[in-house]
């Protein structure tokens, strides 16, 4: 049985790749997708054209683990791409979210970083020559961010792994691409706090898009996919400036904005 695995299937970029996958992948038998919200998922699998398995669950529990791996165990499925979608953000400095929320910022390494690496050393052996492992970064693990320190420190991490370990599987014939989109017009702002920064309000891209230009990234092999030119001049702009100076220029951004 071939299968594709997406975390964060319930919403946004990661429902997105769902709706996608099998307009790319014409061989699958189906997909199983991961998240809290069994309703939205109901809903996606009523809606879709390939059978979806439900994986209903909190990636931050180890037992979510447990399942998916006996899953994986009794149907020996060959895995042709896993998407790990799953993640959400804070914004606002360090000390201010720890007074708010204290334990959310460690959450979001373990949501961002522990689980990610997690379901991918449970894919791992079920991957073969040709399949595709797609793990959504953010333009945000470019530099550094002050208030999105965590967040952006999560998204470096994602790459670099994805970096890593793409380098490791190549000979394997396995590629991986790490997904670095800027503002997507998602529910994750409901949830790290609304965007207000004018240059990032601006440069909002629709989840279709970014997905779209990844499952292509993906295809030829690319190992990071960068939707749009003001991301991709970003991009540009963090490998050739000094970080000290990019994250000033942002910090001046903001206080002209608040005056
Ligand atoms: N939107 C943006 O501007 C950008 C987003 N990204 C990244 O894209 C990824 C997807 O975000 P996006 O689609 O925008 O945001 P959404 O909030 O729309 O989607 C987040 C997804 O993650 C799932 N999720 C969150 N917490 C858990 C958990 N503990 N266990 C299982 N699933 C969980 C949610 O499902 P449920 O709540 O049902 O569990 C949901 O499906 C994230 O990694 C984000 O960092 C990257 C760049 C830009
Ligand atoms: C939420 C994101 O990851 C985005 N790249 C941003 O920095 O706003």
């Amino acid at each position: 049985m071939k299968i594709a695995i997406v975390t964060g299937a319930s919403s946004g970029i990661g429902k997105e790749f769902v709706k996608q996958l099998p307009h790319f992948y014409r061989t699958l038998d189906e997909i199983w997708v991961i998240a809290r919200r069994r309703d939205r998922l109901e809903t996606l699998k009523r809606e879709s054209c390939l059978p979806l398995r439900i994986f209903e669950g909190d990636l931050l529990e180890e037992h979510f683990y447990t399942n998916l791996e006996n899953f994986l165990e009794a149907e020996k499925p060959e895995l042709r791409m896993l998407v790990n979608a799953a993640g959400f953000g804070k914004k606002g400095t360090v000390s201010e979210i720890a007074e708010k929320e204290p334990s959310i910022q460690t959450k979001m390494v373990d949501l961002n970083c522990r689980a990610l690496t997690k379901i991918t050393l449970a894919c791992l052996p079920y991957l073969s020559k040709g399949s595709r492992i797609i793990n959504v970064a953010s333009a945000a693990a470019f530099a550094p961010q002050p208030s999105f320190a965590v967040y952006a420190a999560t998204k470096s991490y994602v790459l670099s792994f994805s970096n890593g370990l793409g380098a490791e599987l190549e000979g394997q014939g396995i590629r991986v691409t790490a997904v670095c989109p800027g503002p997507v017009d998602t529910e994750f702002f409901t949830i790290s706090g609304k965007l207000t920064n004018r240059w990032k309000n601006a440069a909002m891209a629709r989840p279709e898009n970014v997905v779209k230009k990844a499952l292509l990234d993906s295809r030829k092999g690319k190992t990071v996919s960068v939707y749009s030119i003001p991301i991709k001049a970003a991009q540009m702009g963090a490998k050739l400036f000094p970080h000290r100076l990019i994250m000033k220029a942002g910090i001046c951004s903001e206080q002209l904005r608040k005056q």
